[in-house]
């Protein structure tokens, strides 16, 4: 009776059944997807990881470690650091720290679904910085991710271009289009002045220089670097599966004691007395601004107008820190001081 009553319903109206087969295959394609890329790819990379012996966090579904790795900074932030203490790693990156501490240096920890892998021997570094043919690529930020953020930040987004235009007009761009010839006689006075400055003061280029790598070298605005394997690459005697993500720590590299020596988390910038390369054995030990093709395209530009402002001030003025400063490095999206950087100047 009731089948009867069912195939009438269906003769009547055959687009509402196609309609209801399409849903189903639809809901049952998202199933799979989401188990593909939610469980069978992560324990697929994790037993490919564990069986060359490397080790790592226990995979958590969806988040990984994310919402530890959150947990674990909030608690860092709550202690600043002792004045003069360059040692920052626990504070500014408790997760790896205390992954290295449980699992070893070569060891794997989960950003969502994807296993993010420590790579903390600067040869193998160069090796991945310097591929040419895209095998270790900058990984690309998820659809879905791009989705929920495009919803999320969309109206913050038309708010804040809208503010732009019409409260600075100066991001117009037939503004921008008419001010770059004067950015480019500044930016050749700023060069003309540097030249002339560098002439009369002889060395004190090479004593600023060496400063900046130092601190470059103890507080690299960029911490870490990431790339993705897009096919099966072999590395350093280890098979890395594709779709795993490579951390670069530039942080922990450049104040490693087995690279730099015993004074590796002491301030001392006579170590790049002779260069960069006889800093340190290695050559790629050192890489704030990153190495090989995708290396930063402003680091000589950056460089200079670091020289140049703090060369400007030392010819006038001596500063101390503030008394009021709190030494609470911590990172969004750079490394930089949580509560400012207060100095005290005096006229020379
Ligand atoms: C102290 C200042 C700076 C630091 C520490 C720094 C650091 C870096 C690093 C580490 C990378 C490589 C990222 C990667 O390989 O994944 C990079 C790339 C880049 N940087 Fe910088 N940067 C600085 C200043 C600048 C300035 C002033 C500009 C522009 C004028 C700039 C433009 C770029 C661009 C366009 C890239 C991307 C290059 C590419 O992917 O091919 N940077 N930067």
């Amino acid at each position: 009776m009731a089948t009867r009553a069912l195939l009438a319903l269906r003769e009547a109206c055959p687009w509402r059944t196609l309609a209801g087969a399409a849903a189903a295959a639809a809901l049952l394609w998202l199933v799979a997807w989401s188990l593909e890329w939610a469980w069978w790819t992560p324990r697929r990379l994790d037993r490919a990881l564990r069986a060359q012996g490397l080790r790592g966090t226990r995979y958590r579904l969806f988040t990984g470690d994310v919402r530890e790795d959150a947990r674990r900074s909030r608690e860092a932030r709550t202690k600043p650091l002792p004045l003069g203490c360059h040692d920052i790693v626990p504070r500014v990156q408790p997760m790896f720290h205390d992954l290295v501490k449980e699992n070893g240096k070569l060891s794997f920890s989960w950003f969502g679904p994807t296993p993010r892998m420590m790579i903390p021997d600067p040869e193998l570094v160069r090796e991945i910085l310097s591929c040419k043919f895209g095998h270790f690529g900058k990984p690309k930020t998820a659809r879905v991710w791009k989705l929920i953020s495009n919803g999320l930040f969309y109206h913050e987004g038309e708010k804040w271009a809208k503010h732009r235009r019409i409260l600075n007009p100066a991001f117009h761009h037939e503004k921008i289009k008419r001010m770059l010839p004067v950015f480019y006689i500044c930016c050749v006075e700023m060069i003309t002045r540097w030249e002339n400055s560098m002439s009369h003061e002889g060395s004190s280029e090479i004593e600023v220089t060496m400063i900046l790598y130092e601190v470059l070298r103890l507080y690299p605005p960029v911490i870490f670097l990431n790339r993705r394997t897009c096919k099966e690459m072999e590395l350093g005697g280890i098979k890395y599966p594709a779709g795993v993500n490579l951390l670069l720590p530039v942080l922990s590299i450049h104040r490693d004691p087995t690279i730099w020596g015993k004074d590796a988390n002491e301030f001392n910038p006579e170590r790049f007395s002779e260069g960069i390369s006889n800093a340190t054995k290695y050559h790629t030990a050192f890489f704030p601004f990153g190495w090989g093709p995708r290396i930063c395209i402003g680091q000589n530009f950056a460089l200079l107008e670091a020289k140049m402002a703090l060369c400007t001030i030392l010819q006038r003025f001596s500063f101390e820190l503030s008394p009021s400063y709190t030494h609470a490095p911590y990172t969004v999206i750079t490394l930089h001081p949580e509560h400012g950087a207060q100095v005290k100047l005096k006229n020379l």
